[in-house]
């Protein structure tokens, strides 16, 4: 289980990210308050737009970087308090963690296993697994900087689930990727889901959250501004599909603007 109870995220912006985002600003609060819960066996989707917090919600839970204020329990684990369980129990993708480009596939995914301390029979065989769901093994003695973005995306993600992780969290999973690509990765996370895991992605795709997310986060300037199956939101804005409820959200955040 993910509980996050107000999580606030205030970056301190340099001079280049102060001019880049033309404020004067020294503080940026990218997550706001947010408060969220998500169980074992559901997909949930945090929906919102480009700048929206998504990435440093789910950094935060990886514990890749340290909430400002509020706490983040992953099983139990709080991620300030107790980081190494936390990542125990996590596989993290996202698009900022690049694999080493020089070392292949294959080496890259003993080495994250060892990492993991897995023994080399446990290794192989969920090696075989997931290279053969992938269609990894074709290309597994590549190195990663000759890989297509599909391929490499497909690595990343057989490499972040190499020990077998309870609670699953892709940053924007089907980002650059064909419809086919993408979809042996959505029907993944369904499998994932069906073995009774946890499995929480970040996207801004309405189709994509409207097809597998059991549950649906939107957030805009780092609030939840809703939050339910989509057949929950779109009741509660009267809305006929998921990007219609989204605009409505999105108008009403802004101020009716
Ligand atoms: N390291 C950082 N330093 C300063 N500001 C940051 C940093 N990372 C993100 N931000 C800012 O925080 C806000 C939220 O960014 P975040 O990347 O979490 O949003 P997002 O919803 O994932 O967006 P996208 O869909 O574009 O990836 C944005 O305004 C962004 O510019």
């Amino acid at each position: 289980m993910i509980e996050i109870k107000n999580l606030t995220k205030i970056y301190k912006l340099n001079k280049k990210q102060m001019k880049e985002s033309k404020t004067t600003d020294t503080l940026k609060t990218a997550v706001d308050n947010l408060s969220l819960t998500a169980r074992p066996g559901e997909i949930y989707g945090l929906l919102g737009p480009n700048g929206a917090g998504k990435t440093t919600t789910l950094r935060c839970i990886s514990t890749i970087i340290k909430p400002t204020r509020g706490e983040i329990f992953v099983s139990g684990h709080e991620v300030k308090r107790e980081p190494e369980k936390v990542r125990e129990k996590i596989g993290f993708l996202t698009g900022d963690i690049k694999l080493d480009p020089q070392f292949s596939v294959d080496y890259m995914f003993n080495f994250f296993g060892r990492l993991h301390h897995i023994q080399e029979d446990k290794l192989a065989a969920r090696k075989e697994e997931l290279f053969t769901y992938f269609g990894i093994k074709d290309f597994s003695h590549k190195k990663i900087k000759e890989l297509s973005t599909g391929m490499a995306q497909k690595a990343a993600i057989a490499v972040c689930l190499v020990h077998d992780p309870e609670i699953i969290i892709f940053d924007e999973p089907t980002n650059g990727l064909d419809v086919i690509t993408a979809r042996s990765v959505t029907d993944y996370l369904k499998k994932l889901k069906a073995e009774g895991k946890l499995v929480i992605i970040s996207t801004h795709v309405m189709s994509e959250a409207e097809k597998i997310c059991d549950r649906i986060g939107v957030i805009i300037d780092g609030q939840k501004v809703a939050e339910g199956t989509l057949g929950q939101i779109l009741h509660d804005t009267n809305a006929e599909d998921l990007e219609d409820a989204f605009f409505e959200l999105y108008r009403h955040q802004k101020g009716g603007k």
